[in-house]
């Protein structure tokens, strides 16, 4: 019990026979079993993004990097760094693309590729450019812990004594290295006396929420009511929730803010009933590249995950993300403190002085 002692989404270990294996929590199996796997291979790490055995935009940023890592681990013996490097620049493209939406993924693949092409300039064997994959992953894990932490710390700021929280999907400490984006404000404002409850939405249709978000709290020991997604306005009517924080996939120059579906009409609702809407993310998260949400590339996935039986000649619509336009956010709490959307570029440059 206590959020030290919730399980590591992603850690590196070494198998039997001492291969690299990055072990995850297979999220797929909660709430049910804790059940841990080691990923062996860059192609299984694929197949464990899509799938969401691994799953939040700050953990997947990790997987790519250590899909890298294992496919380099895997072949550094029978290779030279520059054929090893070239060989990752073949595979970037296919670790980026298993999840097109939370920029994080193409961001740890991009920086495992940089530490390869920079260790092989220094002519180091390709057995060194795996090892020092490895090490990077290990060290992007203790800073996304960092982050969280940091942001945990200015976003436990903006709560008062008692506060009622309303979050969506997971982004906990299962979504990152370690203790979660908007979770991490809740633990950090738990630690102060400053949580009376968190309202957790079920989050249709793969159910982050009730399967992940509410198992996380229990164990973590925060007071946690779950609610179908179509009640969060009955209860904001009710007066029940005094702050939403989400996480977040994306966030582009003008702040708009790609996340699990069903975030924007909760800001919708934030909006009308006059609660603070606040965003919770490190900068692995902000693309400035972007300038507004539009442009984000939104996940569509398999129909089977809205209903299991799809009478004949029906379609079905399945967006993983929708986009929350900027005015609609109160605060966006990084790893660097508290930005209004407007200014979000500034928390770009402060996240990378
Ligand atoms: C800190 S996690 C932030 C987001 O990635 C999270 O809110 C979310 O939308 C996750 O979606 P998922 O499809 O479960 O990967």
């Amino acid at each position: 019990m206590g959020v030290e002692n919730l399980p590591r989404s992603i850690a590196l270990a070494r198998a039997d026979g001492g291969a690299l294996a990055v072990r995850i929590v297979d999220q797929r199996r909660l709430p049910e079993s804790l059940v841990y796997r080691d990923v062996m291979t860059c192609e299984e790490m694929i197949e464990a993004i899509q799938t969401l055995a691994v799953r939040g935009a700050p953990a997947i940023g990790v997987s790519g990097a250590a899909a890298l890592a294992l496919y380099a681990a895997n072949e550094s013996e029978a290779t030279s760094s520059a054929c090893l490097v070239s060989e990752l620049e073949t595979i970037a493209s296919s670790v980026s693309s298993a999840r097109p939406t939370a920029v994080n993924l193409a961001w740890g693949v991009e920086r495992a590729l940089s530490c390869a092409r920079e260790a092989a300039c220094e002519s180091v064997s390709a057995r060194d450019v795996a090892k020092l994959l490895a090490g990077d992953v290990q060290a992007m894990i203790e800073e996304d812990e960092a982050a969280n932490r940091a942001i945990g710390m200015y976003g436990a700021a903006l709560l008062g004594r008692g506060s009622r929280v309303l979050t969506h999907c997971n982004a906990g400490s299962l979504a990152t290295a370690f203790y979660g984006t908007a979770l991490g404000v809740v633990y950090s404002a738990f630690e102060q006396g400053k949580i009376e409850r968190v309202y957790a939405d079920e989050t249709r249709p793969v159910g982050q929420g009730a399967r992940l978000t509410a198992w996380e709290l229990g164990r973590a020991g925060v007071p946690c009511t779950l609610i179908c997604d179509s009640m969060a306005a009955s209860v904001m009517a009710a007066g029940k929730i005094d702050a939403v924080i989400v996480g977040a996939d994306r966030i582009c120059a003008n702040g708009d803010t790609a996340n699990k579906i069903g975030t924007y009409g909760l800001a919708v609702l934030a909006r009308h009933h006059g609660i603070p809407f606040y965003v919770a993310a490190p900068a692995s998260t902000l693309d400035m590249a972007l300038s507004c949400g539009a442009e984000i590339p939104i996940e569509e996935r398999d129909p089977s995950e809205v209903s299991p039986c799809i009478p004949e000649g029906v379609s079905v619509y399945n967006p993983a993300f929708d986009v929350t336009p900027a005015e609609l956010i109160s605060s966006i709490v990084t790893e660097r403190g508290v930005f209004a959307p407007s200014s979000i570029m500034e928390a770009d440059r402060a996240c990378s002085e």
